[in-house]
């Protein structure tokens, strides 16, 4: 068992905190938002992750998890301290180091033993170093040793606790063979590969990772393109290329672009590295460039169902970037709902779980609806943004009567290209041939 402490407690550090304490670790979970903290103190999760709210409440109640903002108090109390603040994007596009900065001194100021400070946020090359430094410089006595561990965090929203408890590796970038030795007991019972590697290494494999899975997803999409362009379906394409073991089946659906906390913004920074270190990084910026362009591409497909989407009411199915979460940090929504406001339509949207937190981002003139056939009532034409299973499994005979205009334009590829036929919808998927019903021409 060892002593823990997790700074940060957004999805990466409530999660692997909760799981560290799962697998019968100490562990105290600290933020400067107070407002967090006592929402955690009272069982209240201040996010929407399948799964977290039993597994915190049966961690705290063993004794092994708690919730503190009082960060000095919790790193003195443990061995390992982890850094799990945000590293948002910057104007720049580079990533933003002032949490982790005001960690690490936050750090430094209360050593008051050895301990291994761990950066489990995703940072740029050369940040461990930085932690290392700032820690040196702030620790009140110099004769007080301290290790310095990159772990980079490889979760995924909505399945974040199977991620974690069943994670395919821990990566560990270690500037002593001690410190490495630590983190590697630490997560042994998960049973995993350990990876170790030195500091610099591991903080590129977070970057490298995030970013070629992007670039897989950017891929499928210019094929997507293509498919369309020549009468060729993407799902197809997709499941055969899969097929083959190098390449693999995974992150290869097509559709509106990826989005979310992570892939935006570790391209964008891992683009900004590359120029800080006079490097031309080619794929990456067209990743970007072709993930910024796939979620326009929507904006055609409506208009082609359309004509043109002026006075026209268009219902919205999905707000988050994925399924399985309220995040809206990158949400193609985002960008495609004032797009559709700006252009005459009027919008009502519906999400399973995000209008809460996509309200405080949306237009004020954004309607909302109570569920899936709510929404659609009356609408001219349906526009799925999210693959929620509440929206892939709605009852399609009852969409139809619902729409004023049988017309779905879906980004997430939900439907078979059959069943919309059979039941007389106009489909515009991505990647796939349009569906045309006679009366989709009569709008
Ligand atoms: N969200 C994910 O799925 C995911 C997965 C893997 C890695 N990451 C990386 O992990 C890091 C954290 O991501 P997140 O989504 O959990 O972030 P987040 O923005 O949701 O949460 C960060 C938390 O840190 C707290 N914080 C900020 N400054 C602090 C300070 N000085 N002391 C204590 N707490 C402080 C904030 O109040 C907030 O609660 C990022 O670098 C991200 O790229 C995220
Ligand atoms: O085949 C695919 C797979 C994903 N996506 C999109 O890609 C984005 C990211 O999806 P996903 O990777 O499932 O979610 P995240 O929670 O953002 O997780 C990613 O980002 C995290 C933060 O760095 C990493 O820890 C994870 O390993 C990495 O998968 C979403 O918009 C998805 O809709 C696609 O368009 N097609």
């Amino acid at each position: 068992m060892k002593k823990v402490a997790v700074i940060g407690t957004g999805y990466v550090g409530l999660v692997s905190g909760t799981c560290f304490a799962e697998i019968g670790h100490q562990v105290i979970c600290c933020d400067i938002d107070r407002r967090k903290i006592d929402l955690l103190k009272s069982g209240i999760i201040p996010i929407y992750e399948p799964g977290l709210e039993e597994i915190v409440s049966s961690n705290t109640e063993l004794g092994r998890l708690s919730f503190t903002d009082e960060i000095g108090a919790a790193i003195q109390a443990s061995d390992i301290v982890f850094i799990a603040v945000g590293t948002p994007m910057s104007a720049t596009g580079e990533a933003d180091l002032t949490y982790v900065k005001a960690v690490a001194k936050t750090i430094g100021e209360n050593l008051n033993s050895y301990k291994v400070v761990v950066t489990k946020s995703t940072v740029p090359v050369g940040t461990g170093r930085l932690v290392a430094q700032t820690v040196a410089e702030n620790r009140p006595d110099s004769s007080v040793e301290f290790d310095v561990v990159s772990n980079p965090e490889f979760l995924r929203e909505g399945t974040a606790i199977a991620d974690c408890m069943n994670m395919e590796r821990a990566v560990i970038g270690a500037t002593s063979d001690k410190a490495a030795k630590i983190i590697a007991e630490l997560h042994e019972p998960f049973n995993t590969t350990i990876y170790i590697t030195n500091l610099e290494s591991a903080e590129m494999i977070k970057y490298a990772a995030n970013a070629f899975l992007a670039t897989k997803i950017s891929f499928i999409n210019e094929i997507a393109n293509l498919c369309e362009r020549v009468g060729a379906d993407v799902t197809e394409v997709a499941a055969g290329v899969g097929l083959d073991s190098r390449i693999g089946a995974k992150f290869l659906q097509a559709g509106i672009g990826y989005g979310g906390s992570c892939f935006p913004k570790d391209t964008e920074a891992l683009k900004h590295i590359a120029t800080q270190n006079n490097y031309e990084f080619k794929i990456i910026e067209s990743v970007i460039d072709i993930n910024h362009r796939q979620r326009l591409i929507m904006l055609d497909k409506i208009k082609e169902a359309l004509g043109s989407v002026q006075g026209k009411h268009i219902a919205v199915l999905g707000l988050a970037f994925k399924p399985n979460t309220d995040d809206m940090r990158y949400a193609p929504s985002l960008d495609l709902i004032p797009a559709l406001l700006e252009m005459g339509a009027t919008v009502t949207a519906y999400d399973p779980v995000a209008i809460p937190e996509a309200s405080k981002q949306l237009p004020a003139e954004t309607e909302y609806g109570a569920n899936v056939y709510d929404t659609l009532r009356g609408a001219d034409a349906c526009m799925i943004l999210t693959e929620w299973n509440e929206i892939k499994e709605m009852d399609l005979t009852r969409a139809r009567e619902l729409l004023r205009a049988p017309i779905v334009v879906d980004g997430r590829n939900c439907f078979s290209l059959q069943e919309m036929e059979e039941l007389g919808l106009a489909y515009y998927s991505v990647g796939r041939p349009v569906v045309r019903t006679p009366e989709h021409a009569v709008v």
